[in-house]
């Protein structure tokens, strides 16, 4: 099977390479599509790689038939409907580590062109005046650099503007006083740090959270005289109020490489000489292009090719060593969660996933997820996947729970599955055992040892002697073979259960007449 790869943004040659040399993978590469063209583009399309410059809305995901993956160039995802990927079940991965060093060596760029005008400087002289008195600028030694977000970037920031011995204060809500001793910076709250700064730069996510994070009010707040950076994402500063703090005299200069639209050719900030700007280069050099389209690529033909993604953005990912030990249960798991679902002949209301024995220590999230999408695929069809089967069980009202406990009835791992309806209670548990692979070992309360794998027929009946030759024979009239069998029983002459598998599917005249032998109560035929 060949995958269609389409390439909607610059990306660095060397970086697509590994995308090329796949036998597997056609690349096409078409840039400055409109939404429209793109929307009509991307049927055909298995995989899309984009930088900041595509928005990949709703109407292009809903468009893509056969979309399974979107890769981001880059950290910021922002320019992708990650709910409209995540219900469609496209995975979406970034590439969140190769640009680090770059966007904080721009931000040291645009903080000291915007401290010594070298912008406005420059364009004086090429407009032919020498003009030293207009340009005199300000120090960074001694002066006190406010960080609000103080992640990859953040830090790197952080570590290159004691370099140039600025004192540092920064916020972030995973950053604790412990953590700004360690690292010989100062620790504040947002109000704390936009106080005491003679110099903030952002460096957080664009989110609900932080749209429009410095505002008029938080200008209000902050030093007289002081200078703005922003080159994380347009939008985390609310543009209007900025011009206005720069006009009124507050802010005494910004330097921009994002902006809340992009692209512009003409921008009311920067009619004002107080603003230094770059047209969103803060990505832009030779090493971070190669290393973040080089890792992007990589995860896209991890994913078409079957295996775990390193960079899921709509996915927690975990890390190898942790998924070295939970990828071995996922078969398991959702040959329990399709066999279970079809035993139960009412809507599922609760799915309840206990883990017990070696997985009481580990990340079983990734297990749970693969039992969902073995109940929803029996009927959702193929299109459940790993990325939208929670989000799918909740559109349909599902509570999932998940529990561990250490004991594990002498399995030395167990995944019970357990889905309630409104009348009933139905459970499956199954092990994997060192060598021999999966086994279903409990259906409800009783006690069996079966591949979960085939053809099978789980019939319920009562224990009495010749029933289990009456099936046979009749199962051998239809010329059904018998491959294995396994049967257990509540007590002598009560309740009981039979487990086949069976060399071809059960069809509906076979189960019929299984159905009116007096001793059988129910017949589920199962493929798996
Ligand atoms: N200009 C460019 O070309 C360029 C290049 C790379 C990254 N970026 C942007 O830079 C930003 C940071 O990237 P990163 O790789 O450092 O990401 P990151 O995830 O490592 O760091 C972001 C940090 O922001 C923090 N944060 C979230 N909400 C916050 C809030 N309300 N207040 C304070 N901190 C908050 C998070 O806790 C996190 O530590 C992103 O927006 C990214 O898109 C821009
Ligand atoms: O979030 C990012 O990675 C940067 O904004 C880079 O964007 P770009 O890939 O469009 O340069």
């Amino acid at each position: 099977m060949t995958f269609n790869v389409l390439i909607s943004d610059p990306l660095s040659e060397e970086g697509i390479l590994p995308l090329r040399l796949a036998d597997n993978v056609k690349v096409v590469i078409e840039t400055g599509l409109s939404e429209e063209d793109l929307e009509e583009r991307i049927t055909e399309f298995d995989a899309l790689l984009v930088r900041s410059g595509t928005q990949v809305t709703r109407s292009i995901i809903n468009k893509g038939k056969n979309l399974k993956i979107i890769g981001r160039a880059g950290v910021g995802v922002d320019n992708i409907d990650l709910n409209a990927a995540t219900e469609h079940g496209i995975i979406v991965v970034n590439a969140p580590n190769g640009n680090t060093n770059s966007a904080a060596e721009h931000t040291m760029a645009m903080l000291m062109a915007l401290s010594r005008n070298i912008p406005q400087a420059y364009l004086s002289l090429k407009e032919h005046r020498w003009d030293r008195k207009k340009f005199v600028g300000v120090e960074l030694r001694d002066k006190t650099l406010g960080i609000v977000g103080l992640g990859r970037i953040g830090t790197e920031v952080a570590t290159r503007a004691k370099g140039q011995r600025m004192n540092i204060i920064a916020y972030d809500p995973f950053f604790t006083k412990e953590k700004a001793d360690k690292m010989g910076i100062g620790y504040g709250t947002f109000e704390e740090v936009i106080q005491q700064a003679d110099f903030i730069t952002v460096h957080t996510p664009l989110l609900k959270e932080t749209r429009h994070l410095i505002d008029a009010k938080a200008f209000g707040r902050m030093k007289d005289g002081v200078f703005i950076v922003n080159c994380a994402r347009g939008g985390i500063i609310d543009e209007d109020a900025l011009y206005e703090a720069i006009v009124s005299g507050k802010v005494a200069g910004a330097a921009l490489d994002v902006f809340e639209e992009e692209p512009f050719m003409d921008h009311k900030l920067l009619e004002l000489p107080e603003v230094v700007a770059t047209p969103h280069l803060g990505a832009s050099t030779v090493e971070a292009q190669e290393i973040v389209a080089v890792d992007v690529c990589k995860d896209v033909l991890r994913h078409l090719n079957g295996e775990s993604v390193i960079n899921p953005v709509n996915l927690p990912s975990l890390p190898k060593d942790i998924m070295k030990k939970v990828e071995p249960y996922f078969y398991l798991a959702e040959k329990l969660g399709a066999f279970l679902i079809d035993l139960v002949s009412e809507v599922a209301e609760e799915i309840n996933v206990s883990f017990a024995g070696e997985l009481y220590d580990i990340e079983v999230a990734p297990i749970t997820r693969n039992t969902i999408k073995g109940i929803l695929k029996r009927h959702l069809g193929m299109h459940v996947n790993d990325v939208n089967a929670l989000y799918l069980a909740e559109k349909k009202e599902i509570v999932v729970n998940e529990q561990k406990t250490p004991q594990a009835k002498g399995f030395t791992n167990l995944i019970t599955v357990e889905i309630k309806t409104k009348s009933q209670i139905r459970k499956v548990a199954g092990t994997l055992l060192n060598g021999l692979g999966p086994r279903i070992v409990h259906v409800d309360n009783y006690r069996v040892d079966v591949r979960p794998e085939g053809h099978m027929v789980v019939i319920e009946h009562i224990d009495q002697p010749g029933v289990i030759g009456r099936m046979g024979s009749l199962l051998g009239k239809h010329d059904i073979n018998i491959a294995t069998m396994q049967v257990d029983r509540s007590d002598r002459g009560g309740k009981a259960i039979m487990i086949l598998t069976i060399d071809r599917h059960l069809d509906e005249a076979a189960l019929n007449e299984l159905l009116q032998l007096d001793e059988i109560k129910d017949v589920v035929a199962i493929d798996l």
